[in-house]
């Protein structure tokens, strides 16, 4: 078979996920080759996420040249795809999922659960609300940037701690610097969260997507992200918005608690769901039917007109 051209961003974190797919990939055989590719996200690195509003910010790029077929797969973090994806390119593997809880790094040993007025950075519209909602005692800033600046931020006194994907920080092999865990049943995290997902042209010939998903796909991954990229996509929502959804997999169902909170933190809605693996795309359309119809709405129109 030819060589697998894998498409990723520049990050480390970017580079960690690459590598990371180009070892299972390596390890049935296939050959492979990585290609750097910068994208929009990773140049303005000035304004929050949700004020440029831009879909596919780190993706754009990269679907480009699935496209023109100068990569044959692009590689991102299952939480950064867009719910919706261009009719000629789908997803068609998911790896195994990392821990998925949201962690607080910090270089001094603070005591989340005694302290009060922790700074906390993020710009995460999600943790925020969460913060306020869940520890009002704790203040929030906007910092952003990949994980080293925003170290870098902290270590320059622009906040005490810092919100982040234990994914991501495992992967940087920052583990050390972790103090706190916060339980995904009230910090629920994002769709897709701590799961690398590989995109394809829908045009790639049909044997060598087989062989890239038969290497790199996790079965059990794959149902959960189906329940929680169909909530997303019927929320019509991206990273932008304040919504969560964690599916997870036992004894052959899909388990799935997913909701939005109010930006302010003033208001949360929140349920679970049960489906077998072949009602999980379903149960997620049906998730964010009832969320919408149980204040959903609301929350999402109030975020629409700012
Ligand atoms: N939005 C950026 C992003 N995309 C994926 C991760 C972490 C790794 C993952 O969740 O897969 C992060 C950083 C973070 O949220 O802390």
């Amino acid at each position: 078979m030819r060589t697998v051209k894998i498409g990723t961003r520049g990050s480390k974190l970017a580079l960690w996920q690459a590598e990371y797919v180009e070892e299972l990939l390596k390890a049935q055989g296939l050959t492979t080759e990585i290609v750097i590719i910068e994208t929009k996200g990773d140049k303005i690195l000035d304004k929050a996420i949700s004020k440029i509003g831009s879909k596919g910010l780190f993706t754009e790029e990269l679907e480009d040249q699935l496209r023109d077929g100068s990569i044959d797969i692009a590689v991102h973090s299952a939480k950064d795809v867009q719910s919706s994806l261009p009719d000629d390119l789908h997803l068609i593997a998911f790896t195994q999922r990392e821990i998925v809880n949201d962690v607080l790094l910090s270089d001094s040993a603070l005591d989340f659960d005694k302290q009060e007025n922790i700074v906390i950075g993020t710009s995460s519209v999600r943790r925020i609300a969460m913060l306020k909602h869940h520890y009002p005692k704790a203040q929030a800033v906007n910092v952003r940037g990949n994980l080293q600046t925003r170290l870098q931020k902290m270590q320059e006194g622009h906040c005490d701690a810092l919100l982040l994907a234990y994914a991501g920080v495992h992967r940087m092999r920052y583990d050390d610097k972790i103090v706190y865990r916060f339980p995904t049943e009230k910090f629920t995290p994002a769709v897709g969260q701590g799961t690398v997902a590989v995109e394809a042209s829908r045009n790639m010939e049909t044997g060598l997507a087989q062989a890239i998903k038969a290497a790199i796909n996790d079965p059990e991954t794959e149902y959960c992200l189906l329940a929680e990229r169909a909530y997303l996509r019927t929320l019509e929502g991206g990273c932008s918005i304040p919504a969560f959804g964690l599916a997870t997999y036992s004894d052959g169902m899909v388990n799935f608690t997913a909701g939005i909170i109010e930006v302010d933190g003033s208001h949360e809605v929140r349920k679970t769901m049960q489906a077998t693996p072949e009602g999980a795309e379903q149960m997620g359309d049906e998730m964010a039917a009832w969320v919408l119809n149980h204040g959903g709405k609301e929350i999402l129109a109030k975020i629409r007109q700012q």
